[in-house]
Order: C-alpha cells, then sequence, then structure tokens
C-alpha cells in the first residue's frame, strides 16, 4: 500500500495549471487522484476525463471538474496503473476492467503516465497475469472459441458467482497465453476478431514508468 501511494502521489508532479488530464482506475491510480482533489483544493486548475465510473465518482467526490473525451479533444497527460509493465514499456491492463476506457483515453494523451509497485515489473507480459480481453455477450462463447485458437486458456470473468459486466456492459474473457514473446502482434491479431472489443495489451502506449518501492523509494523510469 506503502508503494502504490509513493508512485501515485508522484506522478503528480507532472501536472500543471490548465491541464487536461485523464484519470486511470484502480488502487494505485486511487492515490494519485486523491492528491489531484488535494491540489484542486489548493487552487490548481485542471480538468479531468475518468476512465471508469469508479474514477468519477472518486473525482467528483474530490471536486475535481470532468469533461468529455469529445470536448477534451485531446489530454496533456494520463496517469494509470498496470498489471505488468515488461522492460520496453508495454502493459497489461484491464485487472479492474476498465480496459477500453483506458485504452480510448490512453490514446488521446499525450503523454501517458504509468504507475505501479515493484511487483508489477515483468520480464515478459503474461508472466504473472493473465490478459483481459473484453467481448460482446452476443456471441462471447464463439468469440472464446476463437481467442482460444491462439493457444491461450480463458475463463470468463465471474464477481459474486455471476459473470462481471464491464462499464460499456461488455464481458471480460482472462486469457492465459503464458509469456507474450510479441505484444504487439498479439494485439493487432485479437483485434481483428469479430466479438473483440479490445484487449489489454497497451503496447508503446507509456511514456513514463514509475515504480513503488515497499522500502520507500520510488523510481521514475523515462523512454
Ligand atoms: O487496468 C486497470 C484497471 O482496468 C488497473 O490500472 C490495473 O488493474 C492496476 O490496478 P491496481 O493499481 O489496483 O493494481
Amino acid at each position: 500500500m506503502k508503494a502504490k501511494k509513493l508512485t501515485g502521489e508522484k506522478a503528480t508532479d507532472y501536472i500543471k495549471d490548465g491541464m487536461i488530464i485523464g484519470l486511470g482506475t484502480g488502487s494505485t491510480a486511487y492515490y494519485a487522484i486523491k492528491k489531484v482533489g488535494e491540489m484542486v483544493r489548493n487552487g490548481l486548475k485542471i480538468k479531468a476525463v475518468p476512465t471508469s465510473k469508479e474514477t468519477a465518482d472518486l473525482a467528483l467526490s474530490e471536486g475535481i471538474e470532468l469533461i468529455d473525451l469529445a470536448e477534451a479533444k485531446s489530454l496533456d497527460l494520463t496517469i494509470d496503473g498496470a498489471d505488468e509493465v515488461d522492460p520496453d514499456f508495454n502493459l497489461i491492463k484491464g485487472g479492474g476492467g476498465a480496459l477500453l476506457r483506458e485504452k480510448i483515453v490512453a490514446s488521446a494523451t499525450d503523454k501517458l503516465i504509468i504507475v505501479v509497485d515493484e511487483s508489477k515489473l515483468v520480464d515478459n507480459l503474461g508472466s504473472t497475469f493473465k490478459l483481459p480481453i473484453e467481448v460482446t455477450p452476443f456471441s462471447w462463447k464463439y468469440t472464446q472459441q476463437m481467442i482460444e485458437k491462439f493457444s491461450c486458456d480463458s475463463e470468463i470473468r465471474k464477481e459474486a458467482g455471476e459473470i462481471y459486466k464491464t462499464d460499456n456492459g461488455n464481458y471480460i474473457l482472462d486469457c492465459d497465453f503464458g509469456k507474450i514473446e510479441d505484444p504487439i502482434k498479439i494485439t493487432t491479431e485479437l483485434n481483428k476478431l469479430p466479438g473483440v472489443v479490445e484487449n489489454g495489451i497497451f503496447a508503446e502506449m507509456a511514456e513514463i514508468v514509475i515504480v513503488g518501492y515497499n522500502d520507500g523509494h520510488v523510481e521514475v523510469l523515462e523512454k
């Protein structure tokens, strides 16, 4: 928890008056949002685009002004968490189910800042975390069969015994590919499949990765 707080708060050093920023989702982004709230109450003037309903609720409760992506057009920076980060700053995201909105917001962003604790650093994506893939409810079992042709095992995400629904009304398949050697190839191939809405590989999107360590230090990695 200490490492997440350190990295989340450190990322807010990049925020300047007048910026439009993207706010990520999850327990690490939480600390960045809380800090942004404090900064706003101390006079910082920014507007923000949230990546989930959960983040929108938190940001509003912190007094942060929210705007729609269409109104923002482009974002100065986005602060978001990740489930895995490889040495080239490729990511797996979607543990919190917000990958679609997160990827849209990340793609509209000049600078994507990723905040993680040290446990998220891996040599290869897929080493510790299954790849979340958002799929349409209409065809999810058929789409699952097509995804499994890429030699992965997958399971439909459930919450309290029920199929989990994203903010967009879709389902998530958590897919075990083992170690992913070529993240760009996999993300391109997966997104060609009918019924796949988006997958959780964020390849070549992050510019800065801030790592919090349990011993209390923070490392800023830049491309
Ligand atoms: O991608 C995400 C949500 O869809 C999160 O950023 C990711 O799951 C990391 O979350 P946490 O900071 O709680 O470990």
